[in-house]
């Protein structure tokens, strides 16, 4: 709908276009700023995607799984213990061999325990990261037969699982850990970190893809309007407008090529005071900037159209009775799973706001459920999303703002 770009192995002359705040956004008439390089622009689905399959042949009954759910996040070594859970201890066990796809497998750190856990399991390994996939090849040799690793995005699961020959229906359990890693976050010259100063990249695939836009070429390119309705969608960032008024004022003296160069263009836009005024989800004093490196990091990714494309992916690829474990770190995110899960058909634009379009519309969010209370394609197995405990906070701080939601496939 706005742009497509995407890769082109053909070309490398994209172009950039983004909706204006100053039209309906459920109805956008793009605009073009600049010929350089293409984003995808969530919200794209609004057009022509398939309906979500409706009905649900079968619900499946459990027990209470989460009676007092030790979370245990993920990015990196730590605990799992409850995504374990999830994924071997369901009522509906499965026996032989299991075959568990890790969508987002990053470090590592949840494949290993699942072949820690389970005897008698394949892992297929997805990242988009060229990086994360290496480490994968490292785990498959270590691990003969047990590891599959596969390099691509949520989007392009489908083909990949069909060039190993894995049919749609026949996977025992997907987790999907969504975001960046640690090991992405702690690189300074990836660019995600506005502690660390490094080029202002944030692609989690640059390597494979080094010819689209990194957060630079977004800063650097796109109209102050543009800029603040991304920080507004991607970010929640009350004063969007400042900030953008800021970038655009900045880049005309020098372009904005270093994340601590960005955090400083933020920083100024605000009287000193403010600078670490508000407070992360441990009360700890939280930069300015720290809003706009999230929009950015996912605007550069289209991070909230792969995790939607994620979802679908997982849900073709699951077999019934299968288990689904979605982790976010943020409210966009998992509002998005959230509403999949019940069954919300998110391609319809009446219901589809994933921040900005109901912040530009003020429409509200409704959430429609079929009259006897049944749920087309998930059957949730906990009936609140789960949050950490203060003791894994302390352990893994990175953790504070994690949601977890599990279902099961009808
Ligand atoms: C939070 S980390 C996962 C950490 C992992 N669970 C671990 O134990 O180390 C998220 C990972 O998902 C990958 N990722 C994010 N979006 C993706 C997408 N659309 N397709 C494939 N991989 C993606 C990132 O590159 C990153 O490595």
């Amino acid at each position: 709908m706005y742009i497509d770009a995407g890769h082109s192995s053909t070309h490398h002359s994209y172009k950039l276009i983004i909706p204006s705040l100053s039209h309906n956004f459920l109805s956008p008439a793009p605009t073009e700023h600049s010929v350089d390089h293409a984003l995808r622009f969530p919200l794209e689905m609004l057009d022509g995607e398939p309906k979500f399959p409706q009905g649900c042949p079968a619900v499946v009954h459990h027990t209470e799984l989460f009676p007092s759910p030790s979370f245990c996040l993920i990015d990196q070594q730590s605990c799992i213990s409850l995504c374990m859970l999830v994924l071997i201890s369901c009522p509906c066990s499965l026996t032989g061999q299991k075959v568990v796809l890790d969508m987002t497998f990053g470090g590592g750190g949840h494949t290993k325990a699942i072949l820690k856990a389970v005897s008698d399991v394949t892992v297929l390994a997805l990242d988009r990261d060229p990086t994360a996939i290496s480490l994968a090849h490292d785990l498959a040799k270590e691990n003969p037969g047990r590891v599959k690793p596969l390099l691509g995005l949520f989007s392009e699961l489908e083909a990949l699982l069909s060039t190993i020959n894995v049919k749609a229906g026949s996977i025992d359990a997907v987790l999907l850990d969504a975001g960046c890693s640690s090991m992405q976050m702690d690189d300074a010259e990836r660019g995600f970190s506005l502690s660390k100063d490094g080029p202002l990249d944030m692609r989690m695939d640059g390597e494979r893809f080094s010819d689209m836009p990194c957060a630079a070429d977004v800063v650097n390119t796109l109209d102050q309007e543009a800029l603040a309705s991304i920080l507004t969608a991607y970010g929640e960032e009350r004063h969007a407008r400042k900030i953008a008024s800021a970038i655009v004022e900045a880049r005309r003296v020098n372009s904005i090529t270093r994340t601590q160069q960005l955090a400083s263009v933020v920083a100024g836009s605000f009287p000193p005071a403010a600078l670490y005024a508000r407070k992360d989800r441990l009360h700890r004093p939280a930069h300015v900037a720290t809003k706009t490196f999230q929009a950015l990091r996912i605007f550069v990714n289209d991070e909230l159209n792969q995790l939607h494309a994620g979802l679908r992916a997982a849900q073709t690829a699951l077999k019934s009775g299968g288990r689904l474990c979605v982790i976010t770190f943020h409210s966009l995110e998992d509002r998005i799973v959230k509403r999949f899960l019940q069954g919300d058909d998110l391609t319809n634009t009446e219901q589809y706001h994933f921040g900005m379009a109901k912040q530009i519309t003020g429409k509200k969010m409704s959430v429609e459920r079929k009259k006897d209370g049944t749920i087309a394609n998930w059957h949730p197995l906990q009936k609140k999303v789960i949050t950490p405990t203060k003791a894994d906070v302390q352990d893994n701080a990175r953790a504070r703002s994690a949601k977890l939601r599990v279902a099961l496939r009808c």
